[in-house]
């Protein structure tokens, strides 16, 4: 499903569009939304995802492809068999000249069909069919799998180094105890709106912010807060912008996540838990400029 658009996927979407400007032709991107694990399977609340689908409309958008086909994704549609999905959406709808698939992509109803039995059918529908190896990253395998499961354990390198971009999570600034100004770290509360997003685990992690069009180094808190919060059912993210001293309360912010640096802990009183901020100011500073 192009989940993340990481290195593999860009590897794919690279011959796509050079395929098409070899036979004078357009490059299209099929996805889906929801994702067919969702409206599959039981457990869909549980899913989670490296993009939301304007996250990915975004990220196709920079490496020029020329159509992007968003499929709601239903039962009905899933019920198509492999050959009625060719006719009615890749023929009928599309009008493909050229079908190239990922190595492990299957389609179609109970994804029964194997790569040869696609090619019996490109020439059965008169259109070209290619296939596009696996891209390795560190001798394995690229898959969205992998980095939701590095994401998930705290591991940011790992997890960019497969994307082949920093992970982000975008959101909106809304107001909170304004407590941190008092205590000499303003954070900005971002809300994040795509309930399905992979939020990484409880921490602080050093991050690149993008916000009023500017990139800034900060330091990022998601968690319940334990030292100053009795709310604990709000899970929050919270970010220390470096070098900056504007109001930015509704406006969208992005964090690119670079490292995670320590687990949230639950101080004595907040005189503990400043000091522990200024640490954590310097190490982050540290790792920013490293960037
Ligand atoms: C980098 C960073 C690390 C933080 N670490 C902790 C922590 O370990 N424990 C904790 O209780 N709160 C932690 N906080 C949250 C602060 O308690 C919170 O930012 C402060 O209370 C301000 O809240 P407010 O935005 O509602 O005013 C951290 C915040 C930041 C920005
Ligand atoms: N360096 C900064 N980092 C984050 N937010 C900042 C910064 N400078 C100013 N602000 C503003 O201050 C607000 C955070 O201040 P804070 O006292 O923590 O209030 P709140 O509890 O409402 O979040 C942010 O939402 C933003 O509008």
């Amino acid at each position: 499903m192009f989940d993340g658009v990481h290195t593999g996927h860009r590897v794919l979407l690279g011959r796509l569009t050079r395929k098409a400007k070899e036979v004078d032709g357009e490059s299209v991107v099929i996805t889906f939304w929801p994702h067919p694990r969702m409206v599959l399977k039981q457990d869909a609340d549980k899913l989670r995802f490296l993009t939301s689908p304007e996250e990915r409309t975004k990220l196709f958008g920079q490496l020029g492809i020329d159509h992007l086909v968003l499929i709601p994704f239903s039962l009905e549609l899933a019920n198509l068999t492999a050959e009625e999905f060719i006719q009615q959406i890749l023929i009928d709808k599309l009008g493909i000249h050229h079908l190239m698939v990922g190595y492990n992509h299957r389609f179609g109803k109970g994804r029964q069909h194997s790569y040869d039995e696609y090619q019996a059918f490109a020439k059965k529908y008169n259109f070209s069919i290619s296939m596009v190896e696996a891209v390795l990253t560190d001798g394995m395998q690229t898959s969205s799998t992998d980095i939701r499961n590095h994401l998930l354990a705290g591991q940011m390198q790992e997890a960019n180094n497969i994307l082949g971009y920093q992970y982000t999570v975008s959101g909106r600034v809304v107001g909170g105890q304004q407590l941190g100004r008092r205590i000499g770290y303003p954070t900005a509360n971002i809300e994040v709106e795509e309930p399905h997003k992979l939020i990484p685990p409880d921490g602080v992690y050093a991050v690149k912010v993008r916000v009023e069009g500017k990139d800034y180094g900060g330091m990022l808190n998601i968690g319940y807060r334990p030292t100053v919060n009795h709310n604990v059912d709000h899970r929050s993210l919270e970010v220390h912008i470096f070098d900056f001293n504007h109001d930015i309360y509704s406006e969208e912010v992005e964090l690119e996540f670079i490292e995670r640096v320590r687990d949230e802990q639950k101080f004595a009183n907040v005189d503990e838990l400043i000091a522990q901020l200024k640490k954590d100011e310097a190490t982050i500073r540290g790792i920013v400029a490293g960037e």
